[in-house]
């Protein structure tokens, strides 16, 4: 058995904001460095010593990662770092806010370019000021696998290579691994997880800054469908309000 910890990073001041973030690289708002700290002494008092830690290449999540294991006074930890990780590319809607877009375009329309499997945003411009493009943290990649814009489906995609030849040999191993990620790269992995559906997934949200644990058998299903969060009443009132975004 192996031990999966999931934490997403604490509210960034885009969420506070209510504006799309995706591959944008904002800060976390002064609540989600504390949520980081709170999920950093929710891994302590559980007792849980992640033996490796891995994140995206966001600021929020490298960041959560940063302050949590601080609070658990466990910065000594080795770290990796993957784009693989990353909050899914949220394409032209990076920087427009939520509501706007819910209002402008209809709540159909809104939740299919928010919820849908495999329906992306329209693209970014390569000109756009939250456009990715020749930033030196993707320069090592080929031009064309840096996303303009992304579903879920094409998240799933990018992450599960990433899932199988770094973080699974970690629980193979029978070591415990923590991934401080995103919303919508940690529901790809969750989806992977728990083998929930393309239409179900719609209607999973990941709240921020709270642990989920998942324990895995030896073929890396959850022995809990779903994981366990480590303060399941604030998980359950955050994931509602994270299911709620963009409406007034
Ligand atoms: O990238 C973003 O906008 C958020 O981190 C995730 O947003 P969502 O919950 O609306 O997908």
């Amino acid at each position: 058995m192996a031990t999966l910890v999931l934490l997403r990073h604490g509210e960034s001041v885009w969420n506070a904001k209510g504006l799309f973030t995706g591959w944008v690289d904002v800060d976390l708002s002064e609540k989600g460095e504390q949520e980081a700290r709170t999920g950093g002494r929710l891994l302590a008092e559980a007792g849980f010593t992640p033996d490796v830690v891995y994140t995206s290449t966001l600021k929020r999540a490298i960041r959560t990662a940063n302050l949590a294991l601080e609070t658990a006074d466990l910065l000594w930890l080795p770290v990796r770092r993957s784009w693989r990780l990353n909050e899914r590319h949220y394409g032209a809607l990076q920087g427009k806010d939520k509501a706007q877009t819910r209002a402008e375009f209809g709540d159909e329309q809104f939740m299919i370019w928010r919820r849908s499997y495999d329906t992306p945003p329209p693209p970014l411009a390569d000109d756009d000021r939250y456009s990715q493009v020749g930033d030196p943290r993707y320069a090592h990649l080929p031009q064309e696998i840096v996303p303009r814009t992304e579903c879920l489906a094409d998240v799933v995609v990018r992450l599960l290579p990433y899932w199988y030849d770094q973080i699974v040999p970690e629980l193979s191993a029978g070591r415990t691994v923590l991934v401080a990620a995103h919303g919508n790269s940690l529901r790809a992995l969750v989806k992977h997880l728990d083998g929930v559906s393309d239409t179900e997934i719609a209607g999973l949200n990941i709240p921020t800054g709270i642990p989920l644990v998942y324990d895995l058998a030896d073929d890396f299903t959850p022995r809990k469908p779903g994981g366990e969060y480590l303060d399941p009443q604030a998980a359950a009132a955050a994931i509602e309000a994270v299911k709620n975004q963009g409406k007034k």
